[in-house]
C-alpha cells in the first residue's frame, strides 16, 4: 500500500541524476543520501517508493544515471527528472486514480515511485523552477531548436565553449566529433536535463530558463533515447513502452496497451509486450527504447511537434542490426513510413554517433563538434568532400592532425 508522503520521522533521500557514469551509493552522516553534483539541477518528487529491489532495477534500467540509496526508511525522497524516460510531454495526469488502480503492484513497480504526486507537491519541491519566456530569438518558425553560444564545465573541465547551432523542422541531423568532446552533454542540455553555464537554448523560439519540466508548454515534445536503451529491468516491454502514459495520462490501461502494441509494431516488433528486457537482444532493446520515445499520447487534435534525440543508437550492434535501427530512425521521421506503412510523426531528429553507417544512412546534415564548439557543418556529401583538416583526420581515422588524444 502507498503510505503517507509526510509521515516518516526519518526521511531518506534518494537522488537520480544524469551522469555519464554510475556512481556508488553514498550516504551522509545524518543518514540522508544525496548527490552534490546534481542537487541544483534536479526536479524533486517526494515519494514513498516500493522495495529496494525496485530501486535497484531503476538503477540498472537507467544505467548511466546515478542513484544513491541509503538504509531502509518508510519515506524516501526520489529526485528524478521524469523526461529521463524519453518525454517532456505536457500531458495532464490523474495520479491518484492511477495509484488506486495499481496499488497491488507497489511492491515491484517503479510506477509507484512517481504516481502519487500531485502537481502542487511537485512544484513545492522543485528546484530550480523551470520556466520559459519569449525572448529575442530568431523568429523563423521552422527553427525548432537553437543553441546560442553555449558553455558548460564540469568542475575545472570546460567542455562546451560557445557551441551554436540550429535544428529546423524536417531535419535529420548528426552530431559527430571526438570522444569526450561534449556531444551527449549537448543532448542533455537540449533535453533540458542540464543547464548551460552560459549561453541560450531556444525551443521553438522561446528561451528556456532553468530545466525543462512536465508543466512546460513549449509546443515541442523532446524525446531522448539513451545509448543504453535505459529500460527498467523489472518491467515488461509493455510497461516500459507505456511508462509515460501510465504515468502522465488518464487513458485506460486497455487503451495504453493498444498504443504500446501500435508503437512496437511501428518499430517492427510483435508479440513481445509481456517479455522482460533481459529476454531481448541488444538490437531489440534499442527498438523498444525507440518505441517508447515515439509512443503517441493519444490526445485528440494534438498538434505538438516532436523532436527525438538518439545518443549512439547503433553502438554495440552488428552491421545488420545497425542497419535495422538506422532505417527505423528514418521511418518514424515525417519524411518516412513506419513498419506498418504509416507516415512517420517525428518532426526532426538529432543523432549522436561515431558510426559511419549511421552517418550515411540516417543523417542528412552533420554538425562536427570539437574543442567545445561546432567547428564544421554541412551535408553528408559535403562531409565526404571537405578539405577541413579536422574533418579529414576524423574521416581517415588518422593519428596525425589537429585532433590530439
Ligand atoms: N555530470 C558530469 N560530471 C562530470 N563530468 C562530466 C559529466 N557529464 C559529462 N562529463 C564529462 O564531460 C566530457 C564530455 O562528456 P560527453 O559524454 O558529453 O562526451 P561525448 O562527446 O558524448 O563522448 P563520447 O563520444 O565518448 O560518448 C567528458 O569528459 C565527461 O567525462
Amino acid at each position: 500500500m502507498v503510505s503517507s508522503l509526510t509521515s516518516s520521522p526519518s526521511p531518506l533521500s534518494v537522488s537520480v541524476h544524469l551522469s555519464p557514469w554510475s556512481s556508488k551509493p553514498a550516504t551522509s552522516s545524518n543518514g540522508n543520501a544525496s548527490c552534490d553534483r546534481c542537487k541544483p539541477e534536479m526536479t524533486r518528487l517526494v515519494v514513498t517508493p516500493p522495495t529496494s529491489s525496485s530501486l535497484r532495477s531503476l538503477h540498472q534500467g537507467l544505467d548511466r544515471q546515478c542513484i544513491h540509496v541509503g538504509s531502509s526508511a518508510q519515506e524516501r525522497r526520489l529526485i528524478i527528472p521524469t523526461h529521463v524516460l524519453c518525454s517532456s510531454s505536457s500531458t495532464s495526469s490523474s495520479p491518484q486514480a492511477r495509484v488506486s488502480s495499481r496499488q497491488d503492484d507497489s511492491s515491484s513497480s517503479p510506477f509507484m515511485l512517481l504516481n502519487h504526486q500531485t502537481s502542487a507537491d511537485v512544484s513545492d519541491v522543485t528546484q530550480p523552477q523551470a520556466s520559459v519566456a519569449v525572448a529575442e530569438a530568431d523568429n523563423d518558425p521552422e527553427v525548432l531548436i537553437e543553441c546560442h553560444d553555449v558553455y558548460k564545465a564540469f568542475g575545472e573541465k570546460q567542455i562546451l565553449k560557445g557551441a551554436s547551432f540550429k535544428i529546423r523542422r524536417g531535419e535529420a541531423v548528426g552530431i559527430i566529433g571526438p570522444s569526450g568532446t561534449g556531444k551527449s552533454t549537448i543532448l542533455r542540455i537540449v533535453a533540458g536535463l542540464l543547464n548551460p553555464d552560459k549561453g541560450d537554448v531556444y525551443i521553438c523560439g522561446k528561451k528556456r530558463h532553468g530545466l525543462i519540466s512536465d508543466e512546460e508548454l513549449s509546443g515541442l515534445r523532446i524525446g531522448l533515447v539513451f545509448q543504453s536503451a535505459a529500460l527498467f529491468d523489472s518491467l515488461t516491454v509493455r510497461e516500459n513502452v507505456g511508462f509515460m502514459l501510465y504515468e502522465h495520462s488518464s487513458l485506460s490501461n486497455e487503451r495504453i496497451a493498444e498504443l504500446v502494441t501500435e508503437s512496437l509494431a511501428a518499430v517492427g516488433l510483435k508479440g513481445v509486450e509481456e517479455r522482460l528486457p533481459s529476454e531481448l537482444s541488444g538490437g531489440m532493446k534499442k527498438r523498444v527504447a525507440l518505441a517508447r520515445a515515439i509512443i503517441s499520447n493519444d490526445k485528440p487534435g494534438q498538434t505538438e511537434q516532436e523532436l527525438v534525440m538518439y545518443d549512439e543508437p547503433t553502438a554495440g550492434l552488428d552491421p545488420i542490426a545497425s542497419t535495422v535501427v538506422e532505417d527505423l530512425i528514418r521511418s518514424v521521421h515525417i519524411n518516412g513510413r513506419d513498419a506498418m506503412g504509416k507516415p512517420g510523426t517525428i518532426a526532426s531528429y538529432l543523432v549522436v554517433t561515431h558510426q559511419h553507417s549511421t552517418i550515411r544512412r540516417a543523417v542528412d546534415r552533420i554538425l562536427f563538434l570539437h574543442g567545445g564548439k561546432v567547428v564544421w557543418e554541412g551535408t553528408t556529401a559535403d562531409f565526404d568532400n571537405s578539405t577541413n583538416p579536422i574533418v579529414r583526420q576524423f574521416v581517415d581515422g588518422s593519428l596525425r592532425g589537429p585532433i590530439q588524444y
